[in-house]
């Protein structure tokens, strides 16, 4: 067994990313099989290619990398901007695109300038409260864990600054879009330190993604 301080540590985001980073991984020239039928293990090792992966809530990705504790990690653009974290973004892997949007109750669609110092609900308040700042607009912004579109529907906020993919939950919940945020894309990032001491490692992975991606082989991954 190779020492785990020999070991490249990969975070990768359990949910939505989760399929399209282990094909990825797979593409790259990685061995996927422990990691493409995990079950309830958080830890996973690939002893031949000396990687072992560690399954994250996504959401935390830019902390385990940020401390070490992971040298690669797979994560939306968005939870990067959000969390301000200490990182080193290497590639955008062009998968798990979705965009934040502004979006309100349908029938109240008037110009966002016209909803200055209300509420506003939402998964990611720094990027919420940097937009608003960017407009001119003084907003109170309440943060929750989920279901977004909830709060405008009984009265908790007026708005929503939430993710936006085939826009079928906005739809459904009667809300709709009328202001971009942010586009998002999934980003390979590396802790610092890892970059630099581990560069034989990393920097082959890296140029084998980068390929994977130019050449579209994971067009249609969402
Ligand atoms: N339709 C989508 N719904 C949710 N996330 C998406 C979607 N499309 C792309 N993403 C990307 O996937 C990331 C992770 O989303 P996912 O829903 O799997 O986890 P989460 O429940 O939001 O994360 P956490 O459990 O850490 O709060 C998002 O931050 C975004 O970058
Ligand atoms: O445009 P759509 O394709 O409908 O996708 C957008 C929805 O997906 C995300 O929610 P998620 O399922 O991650 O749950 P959450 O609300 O708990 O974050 C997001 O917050 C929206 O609610």
């Amino acid at each position: 067994m190779v020492a785990a301080r020999e070991m490249l540590t990969i975070a990768l985001p359990k949910g939505t990313l989760y399929q399209p980073s282990v094909k990825l991984l797979g593409l790259a020239g990685l061995q996927i099989e422990a990691i493409q039928n995990p079950g309830r293990q958080l830890l996973l090792y690939s002893e031949q290619d000396a990687v072992r992966f560690i399954i994250c809530r996504p959401t935390d990705i830019p902390t385990y990398v940020e401390y070490g504790a992971a040298d690669l990690g797979l994560a939306g653009k968005d939870t990067i901007v959000e969390q301000h974290k200490d990182v080193y973004e290497l590639l955008d892997l062009k998968y798990g695109g979705c965009r934040f949007m502004v979006a309100v109750p349908e029938g109240k669609e008037q110009a966002l300038q016209q909803w200055n110092q209300t509420r506003v609900a939402t998964k990611f308040p720094h990027i919420a409260e940097e937009f608003f700042r960017r407009q001119g607009m003084q907003m109170e912004i309440i943060k929750l864990h989920g279901n977004i579109e909830l709060a405008p529907i009984v009265g908790l906020a007026e708005m929503i600054v939430d993710l936006v993919s085939t826009g079928r939950t906005l739809k459904e919940n009667k809300l709709v879009p009328i202001a971009d945020v942010l586009s998002s894309t999934t980003r390979l990032i590396a802790n610092r330190v890892s970059h630099r001491l581990k560069s034989e490692r990393i920097n082959p992975l890296v140029e084998k993604m980068r390929q994977i991606v130019e050449e579209g082989i994971l067009d249609g991954c969402h």
